[in-house]
């Protein structure tokens, strides 16, 4: 089995001004410091208009920054959008796709997402790509059929194991404090690492992360379940102590 080191992800969404998420970010730089822990990388994903302002707070640290949507272009007439390149530019040097907020709230479709993906790796970033099925898809056995569904027309071109990384989040584990089994988590990880070969280069070194509800009180179990190499975390990456916590369930 390929050792593949934990990436433990923060998702801001749309919390923290720059003074109080610069605060943040410095925190969790001064605890990691400038080496990475032997266990974990830590991307930060703060919103569009604080990426530089944190980027730099932990600059010289061990702890990245990403941007949590991009557009599919370089540039041009797209009122409020934010392209790879530019988050790229202020420090940024992976970028959240597909989220089921942008799903959902924006009608994003995996094609969008594709090409989301696509200018993420153009721009140098790695491209957190997000699946994950709704509570009624789940009801009606179709879990594993709409992820799979997801993953094969989500995942770009020319993806790898360096520069792309899967998020697993079923829709209605967020925000709710509800989670799936472990088994559960189990199945559906498997499920996605076996339809990664023939979309990724090195499909068993891609990091598989879970998120939903994920706390410093879960995290141990879920994280030392086969084929979860880390979290992406909502909520409880606003708290250091709570992000932090996470981080050190690592096995
Ligand atoms: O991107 C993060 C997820 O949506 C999980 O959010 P949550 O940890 O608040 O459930």
């Amino acid at each position: 089995m390929t050792a593949r080191r934990y990436l433990i992800a923060g998702n801001w969404k749309m919390h923290c001004r720059r003074a109080d998420g610069t605060a943040l970010a410095i925190d969790l730089a001064t605890r990691v410091g400038a080496k990475a822990d032997p266990r974990f990388d830590l991307v930060l994903c703060p919103p569009a208009t604080i990426v530089a302002a944190v980027a730099h707070g932990v600059a010289g640290s061990a702890v990245a920054v990403g941007g949590q949507d991009c557009h599919a272009e370089i540039q041009g007439a797209h009122t409020g959008d934010v392209a790879a390149e530019m988050l790229a530019d202020v420090g940024a040097s992976h970028v959240i796709v597909g989220h089921s907020e942008r799903r959902t709230n924006h009608g994003e479709t995996s094609a969008q997402v594709q090409a989301k993906a696509a200018a993420a790796l153009r721009a140098g970033l790695t491209a957190i790509v997000c699946v994950g099925e709704t509570e009624g898809e789940r009801d009606a056995g179709r879990a594993e059929t709409v992820v799979a569904e997801q993953l094969a027309t989500s995942i770009p071109a020319g993806a790898t194991a360096g520069n792309c990384v899967v998020a697993y989040e079923p829709v209605w584990a967020i925000g709710t404090g509800r989670t799936p089994t472990l088994a559960d988590i189990a199945a559906m990880h498997a499920m996605i690492r076996g339809r990664l070969s023939g979309l990724v280069e090195q499909p068993d070194a891609v990091r598989i992360l879970y998120g939903g509800s994920v706390k410093p009180g879960n995290a141990a179990e879920i994280l030392a379940v086969a084929d979860v190499d880390g979290a992406l975390v909502g909520g409880a990456s606003l708290k250091a102590d709570d992000f932090w916590g996470i981080a050190q369930a690592c096995p």
